[in-house]
């Protein structure tokens, strides 16, 4: 079985509103929206590879992150690791480089439904959260 750890970035502005963009056609999960980010390397902390990602992805550059979580979830075909962190300081205006719809969303309307199953508990814990974060 494949094993694939990544790491994300929860892109949250002042004003509560969060960054999503959606999964390329033939990628795997397509169509899904997704928290920016991607697979770790082999000589990177998962830090290291979302400070990479968000550059190579949605043209953001960050020093610091919030780390919020780890999922482990089993999909048919791979086993998934996901490092996910709060972000919200960077320089830059988050724009989807690589030509993918993106949009903001409002924290209280992410539906757990657009983003790929390993997502859920994610996104059930920034939805009900005691605002902690
Ligand atoms: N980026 C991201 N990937 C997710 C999320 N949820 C989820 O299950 N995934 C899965 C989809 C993929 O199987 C894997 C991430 O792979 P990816 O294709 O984005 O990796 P990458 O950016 O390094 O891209 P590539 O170089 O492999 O093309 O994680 C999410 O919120 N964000
Ligand atoms: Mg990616």
């Amino acid at each position: 079985m494949k094993k694939v750890e990544i790491a994300v970035g929860i892109i949250r502005a002042q004003d509560g509103q969060i960054f999503i963009t959606q999964r390329g056609e033939n990628s795997h999960l397509a169509g899904f929206w997704e928290f920016p980010g991607g697979k770790i390397e082999s000589d990177e902390t998962p830090f290291m590879t979302l400070q990479r990602e968000l550059a190579e992805e949605i043209d953001i550059h960050i020093h610091q992150a919030k780390f919020l979580k780890t999922i482990e979830y089993q999909y048919s075909d791979r086993f998934i690791i996901i490092h996910a962190y709060l972000v919200d300081e960077w320089d830059g205006e988050p724009f989807a480089k690589e030509g993918q719809p993106s949009r903001w969303v409002d924290e209280d309307e992410l539906n757990a439904d657009d983003f790929p199953d390993a997502n859920r508990t994610l996104i059930e814990m920034l939805k009900n959260q005691e605002k902690v974060i």
